[in-house]
């Protein structure tokens, strides 16, 4: 036990029982990982007791293993803890059929059509609502960005929107999905099911299980809440065009009919899901865009040119904002907000270039090392600068998607990240994050001239620390203050005016 296998990709040595375990760091695992790498090569193993996580550095790989073997590369990992609190819908569930049927109406619903058709004016609106908001109270700009998120998916997935960040839907919401995620992040928990011994210990001796169990009854009574308050606008005979109406009213179609509890699970995982990953990698940007004014400007001309002060950017300048595209994949290239993608599971063994890969083994696609080493394709990785896209401008899905890897990523001349996975687990949510933080980032340059604040004694510029972030699963920036200075009083007149449409617009998502 904890020994590597001769046949297994090569790794650090180990140690009888743990095998790795111990060099496995706590915190900042995603750097441990790129000198691993460096070291070990670009497919290398780890052991944690019998387990094996085999890691891929290598764009090629990762391409023909979980991309092109998709059927045998994309169960979840087997895990105790997870099991116990059993709420995170599909996500970490097996390549089975209930997986199947959840993404299914996962992938339609967030389809690009469904995204830049009917849920296009949501996210105009929320986003001009949160341009509203930093004017009226700057200070406040981390619960704006969440409060946008959260409410564009409490919209879409209950029909219920967040005005305030107090609101029940946006605090009450934010707080029970970071929990669950922090239940969830590899470290919170001992490793059960490499050390299976640990799920005979006494509760006593196992402080972790009572943790799952009551998160487990945390996120049941949250979601269970949320279904109360759609039932009670049903049954006031007020029904909306969202997933869960549409679900409870057929026109949604499912392969394998939901139980209340998995309904629940389901809808608020996709609220989960789909709002601390995107607010955090909007803020992790703004901090960028903050200490890197040039690359404001630059984004500026462009939209002065397109959009004038006299209108807000809307979707259909995409094609004339292609520098807009550049800053959102720098932003997730350097700051990927889940810096290691889950893990997925082999189902069979598997031989890759004279290596075996066994059945049951971990399988990691660590999107931050990827992105931030030189020999894997990015010059100067540490440098936040968006010009490197500037020839491979294209949102995310267009290259995330695309069959050929080659294409995707253009080996040793112009790349894509990994940020959003890989293989048949490819977040379903791409076409929403990406429009999502489009609408945002366009806004607020158009809008604002983000600068760093000013030491009120000295008058100095206060330093902008772009390397903390928070750890776990996801990683969003550690609270900073930055500055939104409004670019003119035109700018600002058409901000109160496109507010107001926007909040008269919104109100038919109110609880009712
Ligand atoms: C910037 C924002 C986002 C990032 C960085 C992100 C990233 C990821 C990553 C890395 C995965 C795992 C992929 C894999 O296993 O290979 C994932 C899965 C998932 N994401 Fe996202 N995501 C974002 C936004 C969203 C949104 C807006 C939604 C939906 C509203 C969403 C829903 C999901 C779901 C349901 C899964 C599980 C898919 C499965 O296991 O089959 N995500 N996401």
């Amino acid at each position: 036990m904890g020994s590597r296998d001769k046949r297994l990709p090569p790794g650090p040595p180990t140690v009888p029982i743990l095998g790795n375990l111990h060099q496995i760091p706590l915190t900042k695992f995603h750097k441990k990982i790129l000198e691993w790498g460096n070291e070990y090569g670009n497919i290398f193993s780890l052991k944690v007791g019998s387990g094996t996580t085999v890691v891929l550095l290598d764009r090629m790989a990762i391409n023909q293993l979980l991309d092109k073997k998709g059927s045998i590369y994309s169960d979840r990992p087997k895990d105790h803890v997870v099991s116990i609190i059993d709420s995170g819908g599909f996500a970490f569930w097996d390549n089975n059929a209930h997986w199947r049927s959840q993404r299914k109406v996962t992938s339609s619903s967030l389809s690009p059509t469904q995204v830049e058709g009917k849920l296009r004016e949501i996210q105009e609106a929320e986003t001009s609502i949160l341009i509203r908001d930093l004017i009226s109270t700057p200070q406040m700009f981390f619960e704006h960005v969440k409060r946008t998120t959260v409410s564009i998916a409490d919209i879409i997935t209950w029909g219920f929107r967040a005005p305030t960040y107090d609101n029940w839907w946006a605090s009450g919401a934010c707080e029970v999905s970071d929990a669950l995620f922090s239940g969830v992040t590899p470290g919170a928990y001992p490793p059960v099911d490499e050390f299976p011994f640990l799920k005979y210990l006494p509760d006593r001796l196992s402080p972790w299980r009572t943790r799952a169990e009551r998160l487990k009854q945390r996120v049941d009574s949250f979601w269970g809440n949320a279904r109360q308050r759609l039932d009670e606008r049903r049954r006031k005979g007020v029904k909306r065009d969202c997933i869960a109406d549409n679900l409870l009213d057929g026109t949604q179609p499912i392969d394998i009919p939901l139980t209340d509890r998995q309904f629940n699970d389901f809808l608020g995982f996709l609220v989960a899901a789909g709002s601390d990953t995107t607010a955090g990698s909007i803020l992790a940007s703004i901090r960028y865009l903050a200490s890197h004014p040039h690359v404001q400007k630059k984004a500026q001309n462009e939209i002065d040119d397109t959009c004038g002060a006299d209108r807000l950017p809307v979707w259909s300048d995409n094609g004339k904002l292609p520098y807009i595209n550049c800053i959102i994949k720098e932003g997730m290239r350097i700051h990927p907000v889940v810096p290691i993608v889950f893990p997925h599971r082999v189902r069979e063994d598997n031989w890759y270039q004279d290596m075996l890969i066994p059945r049951d083994s971990l399988v990691i696609v660590p999107a931050w090392a990827i992105q931030h080493s030189e020999i894997r394709g990015y010059q100067d990785p540490e440098s936040y600068n968006p010009d490197r896209f500037v020839h491979h401008p294209k949102l995310a899905p267009a290259y995330a998607g695309n069959a050929n890897y080659m294409n995707r990523d253009e080996f040793w001349t112009l790349f894509d990240h990994y940020a959003y996975g890989a293989g048949r687990r490819l977040c379903p949510g791409i076409h929403l994050a990406e429009h999502i933080q489009w609408h945002v980032t366009a806004l607020l340059l158009w809008a604002f001239d983000i600068v760093p604040t000013t030491n009120a004694q000295t008058g100095e510029e206060e330093h902008l620390d772009l390397e903390s972030f928070q750890d776990g699963l996801t990683q969003p920036p550690l609270p900073y203050k930055v500055h939104f200075k409004v670019r003119s009083k035109a700018h600002m007149e058409t901000i109160m005016r496109t507010a107001k449409g926007a909040e008269s617009f919104l109100q038919q998502y109110e609880e009712v």
